[in-house]
C-alpha cells in the first residue's frame, strides 16, 4: 500500500482525496500538512513537510502557490515524490519544480482529469487542421467564486497545447478593454468567469469564416480530480528522479 502525505490537507480538495483514500486499499493518507492544524480525520497534521516526522512513499498537493516554494525544497530534502496539483505557480517556481525533478520524482498537472487531458490532445488535432484554414481560437474557463487564481491552470494548459502546434508563436491574450483594434490573427484569448460554487469548466473554441467549432469540459464534483490524483500517487511512488504528467498515468 501506497502512503501518502496530504499537503493542503484540510482545504476542499485535500478533503475530497481523503474522503476517497479511505475506501481505497490502493493508498493511505499517513499524514497531513496544512497551514491550519486541526485534525479533522484520523491522521496528524503538521505546519510544514519539514516539521513531518511520518515516513511516506509520496506527497500530494493541492495547497496555494504561496506555499510551493517551501513544499518542493522539502521534498527535495527528504527525497519524497511529489504530485504537484496546485495552480496559479509563478515562473521560478515552475523552474524550481523542473530543477528538483532532478533530485526526485515531480508529477506536475494543472488538471487530473480524464476528460481534460484527453482535451489536451485533441486540441493539438483541431489546431493543425482549423487555424491554418483561418480560424481564431479563444478559450473560456469558469470556476467557483473561492478559486484565487486566474486564469486556471488548466486553460494555461489548454492554450499551451494549442501553442505548441503553432511553433509557440502566439501570444496569450486575457484582456481586450484596454485597447480599440480588431483581434490579431496570431493570439489565443484567455477569459476567467467565478462564482457560485462551478466546480471547473473550459470551452476551447474555434471561431473560422462562417463557422464555430466548440469543444467543451465541464467537471461536476472535484472526484474527478481527486480520482486522477490518487492514481498519479499510486503511480509515482517509488520512481526514479524525473519530471512526469497525467500521460504517463493514463
Ligand atoms: N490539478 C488539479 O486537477 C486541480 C488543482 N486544483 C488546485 O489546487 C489548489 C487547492 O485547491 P482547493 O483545495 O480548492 O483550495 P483550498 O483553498 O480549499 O485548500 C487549500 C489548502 O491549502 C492550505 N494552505 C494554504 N497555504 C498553505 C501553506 N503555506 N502551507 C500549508 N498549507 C497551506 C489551506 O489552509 C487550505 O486548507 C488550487 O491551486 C487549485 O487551483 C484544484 C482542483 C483540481
Ligand atoms: O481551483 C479549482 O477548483 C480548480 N483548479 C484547477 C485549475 O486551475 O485549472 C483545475 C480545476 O479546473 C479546478
Amino acid at each position: 500500500m501506497v502512503r501518502a502525505i496530504m499537503h493542503g490537507c484540510n482545504g476542499k480538495m485535500g478533503q475530497v482525496i481523503t474522503g476517497l483514500a479511505q475506501d481505497d486499499e490502493g493508498i493511505a493518507i499517513v499524514a497531513g500538512v496544512d497551514q491550519y492544524t486541526e485534525q479533522k480525520n484520523d491522521y496528524p497534521v503538521f505546519k510544514s513537510l519539514a516539521q513531518c516526522d511520518v515516513e511516506a512513499d509520496v506527497v500530494i498537493d493541492f495547497s496555494n502557490a504561496a506555499a510551493v516554494d517551501a513544499l518542493i525544497s522539502d521534498c527535495v530534502a527528504k527525497k519524497i515524490p511529489v504530485v504537484l496539483c496546485t495552480t496559479g505557480l509563478t515562473e521560478a517556481q515552475l523552474e524550481k519544480a523542473a530543477a528538483a525533478a532532478k533530485e526526485v520524482a515531480v508529477l506536475k498537472s494543472a488538471n487530473m482529469s480524464l476528460g481534460i487531458n484527453l482535451l489536451l490532445k485533441l486540441v493539438k488535432e483541431a489546431t493543425k487542421v482549423l487555424v491554418p484554414a483561418g480560424f481564431d481560437t479563444e478559450i473560456v474557463e469558469k470556476h467557483h467564486r473561492l478559486k484565487v487564481d486566474a486564469p486556471s491552470g488548466t486553460a494555461l494548459a489548454l492554450a499551451d497545447s494549442i501553442n505548441e502546434e503553432l511553433n509557440n508563436e502566439y501570444a496569450y491574450n486575457y484582456d481586450r478593454s484596454q485597447v480599440r483594434e480588431p483581434r490579431k490573427k496570431e493570439e489565443i484569448g484567455i477569459s476567467a468567469v467565478r462564482g457560485g460554487t462551478i466546480v471547473g469548466e473550459h470551452e476551447v473554441i474555434y471561431a473560422g469564416p462562417d463557422e464555430v467549432i466548440e469543444f467543451k469540459h465541464t467537471a461536476y464534483s472535484k472526484t474527478v480530480f481527486a480520482k486522477g490524483a490518487v492514481e498519479a500517487a499510486k503511480f509515482l511512488a517509488g520512481k526514479a528522479p524525473g519530471r512526469y504528467g497525467m500521460e504517463d498515468v493514463i
